[in-house]
C-alpha cells in the first residue's frame, strides 16, 4: 500500500482537524487503499517542525499556545515555507493559510513552490484558485502533478469535482446559490435574537469564519467562489473584482425581523449567469427570500449551489458550507483524487 508524506502549510483548524483524523482513523485511509504520514508542518504562530519518518502528532497537536516547535527535533521558531515546501520530503502539500483576497499571496507562492518541485498540492485556499487558477493548474500539468481545491467551495460538500464528473454531458448557464456558512449562520442567529456581532463571534467559535470576518460579512469570500465556479463550471475567466458584491453588514436585526413577519427569509445569494452572447454576469447580493422558495430553508452553515442545465433543468447540491472537520474532508477528497491519478500514471 503507498503512503502519502504530506505536508502541511498553516496549523490551524482545518489541517488540525486533518492531522487528528490521521492520527485517529488509520484504518480509514486503509480502507481507501493508501496510508498518510505527515512529514512537515509550518504555521505563523509555531515556527517549523520537518519529521522525515513521520511527525508525533499528539506532541504537535498538544503545543501549548505561545511556544514554538523550535524545541522538538527537526523543529525552528520560524515558518519556513519555502525551505519546507522545496524540501522536505513530502509527496503533497497541504496548503491552508489564510485566504487573501486581495492577490492570493503568501498561499499563491505556496502552490507554485510545491509544483515546481514535482509536489502534488491540495488546498482549501480559495485566493490560489479565483485569482491565479489557471495559471497554476497549468503549472501542475507542466510538472506532471495534481493542483486539487475542492474545498475551495462549500467546504467538504462536493461540488467542483462533481460537476466536472457528473454534469459534463450537459450545458451549464448559471450557477447561483448560499456559498458562505458564516454569513448565513449569522443571518439565522440573527431571526434567533441576537446582535451581528455576537453572531459572528459564535460562528468563529465553530470554526466557520475566515481570519477576519469582514471577508465573510461582506462578501468578499462569496466573491471568490462565484469566480471559482463561473471559472470552472461556466467557461469563463473572470476575476474576482468583476463579480458585482453587496455583503449583510447593512442588514440590522430589524431589517431581519421585518422579513420574517412578512414571510421572508434574507440570504446572502451568490450567482454567476452566461447570457445568449457568451457574456458572463456575476452577482453577490442579499436577497429577502420567500419561504417557499428553495434557499430559504438552507439554515445555518449550511450552503447549497444550483446548476442551471439544458437537459436536466435545476440540479442542487447541498451540505456543509463551513466547519474545521468539514472542510478536513475535502482536503481527504482531494488525496484521493491525487491518488487516482498517481495509480493511473503507474498503469499507464
Ligand atoms: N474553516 C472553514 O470552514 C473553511 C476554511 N477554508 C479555508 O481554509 C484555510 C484555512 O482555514 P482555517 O484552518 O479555518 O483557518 P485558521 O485561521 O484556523 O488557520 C490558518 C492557519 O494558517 C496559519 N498561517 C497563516 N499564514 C501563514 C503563513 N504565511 N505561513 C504559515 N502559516 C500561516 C495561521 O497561523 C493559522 O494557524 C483558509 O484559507 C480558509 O479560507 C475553506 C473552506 C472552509
Ligand atoms: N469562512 C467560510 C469558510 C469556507 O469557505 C464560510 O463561512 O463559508
Amino acid at each position: 500500500m503507498t503512503t502519502y508524506n504530506l505536508a502541511l502549510i498553516g496549523f490551524g483548524g482545518v489541517n488540525r482537524a486533518l492531522a487528528e483524523l490521521i492520527r485517529d482513523e488509520p484504518q480509514r485511509f486503509a480502507s481507501l487503499g493508501f496510508g498518510l504520514r505527515i512529514v512537515a508542518i509550518t504555521d505563523l504562530a509555531l515556527g517549523s517542525l520537518v519529521q522525515a519518518e513521520g511527525i508525533d502528532l499528539g506532541a504537535a497537536l498538544s503545543m501549548p499556545r505561545g511556544t514554538s516547535f523550535a524545541g522538538l527535533p527537526g523543529g525552528s521558531p520560524d515558518p519556513r515555507n519555502e525551505e519546507v515546501i522545496r524540501n522536505s520530503p513530502a509527496d503533497i502539500v497541504v496548503e491552508a493559510t489564510f485566504t487573501s483576497p486581495v492577490d492570493g499571496e503568501p498561499a499563491v507562492s505556496h502552490v507554485k513552490w510545491a509544483l515546481e518541485s514535482g509536489k502534488h498540492v491540495v488546498s482549501t485556499n480559495k485566493g490560489p484558485v479565483a485569482l491565479r487558477g489557471t495559471e497554476l493548474s497549468k503549472l501542475a500539468a507542466d510538472n506532471g502533478v495534481r493542483f486539487e481545491y475542492e474545498g475551495a467551495v462549500m467546504s467538504g460538500t462536493p461540488v467542483i469535482r462533481l460537476a466536472h464528473k457528473m454534469l459534463g454531458g450537459l450545458k451549464l448557464t448559471a450557477v447561483q446559490g448560499i456559498l458562505n456558512g458564516t454569513s448565513n449562520y449569522v443571518l439565522g442567529r440573527m431571526e434567533a435574537g441576537l446582535g451581528l456581532d455576537e453572531a459572528i463571534i459564535e460562528a468563529q467559535d465553530l470554526g466557520y469564519a475566515e481570519a477576519d470576518p469582514t471577508a465573510d460579512i461582506a462578501g468578499s469570500d462569496v466573491r471568490l467562489k462565484v469566480a471559482i465556479l463561473a471559472n470552472e463550471l461556466l467557461g469563463a475567466s473572470i476575476h474576482p473584482s468583476e463579480v458585482s458584491t453587496t455583503g449583510i453588514q447593512d442588514i440590522t436585526s430589524a431589517d431581519v425581523s421585518k422579513a420574517l413577519a412578512a414571510g421572508l427569509r434574507w440570504k446572502l445569494i451568490g450567482e454567476a449567469r452566461r447570457n445568449a452572447d457568451g457574456s458572463i454576469v456575476a452577482s453577490v447580493q442579499p436577497v429577502a427570500l420567500a419561504a417557499d422558495h428553495p434557499l430559504a430553508g438552507i439554515s445555518g452553515a449550511t450552503n447549497a449551489v444550483s446548476f442551471t442545465t439544458d437537459l436536466l433543468g435545476a440540479v442542487t447540491v447541498s451540505g456543509p458550507g463551513a466547519g474545521r472537520v468539514e472542510t478536513a474532508y475535502a482536503l481527504i477528497s482531494d488525496i484521493m483524487a491525487v491518488n487516482e491519478f498517481v495509480k493511473g500514471a503507474v498503469r499507464a
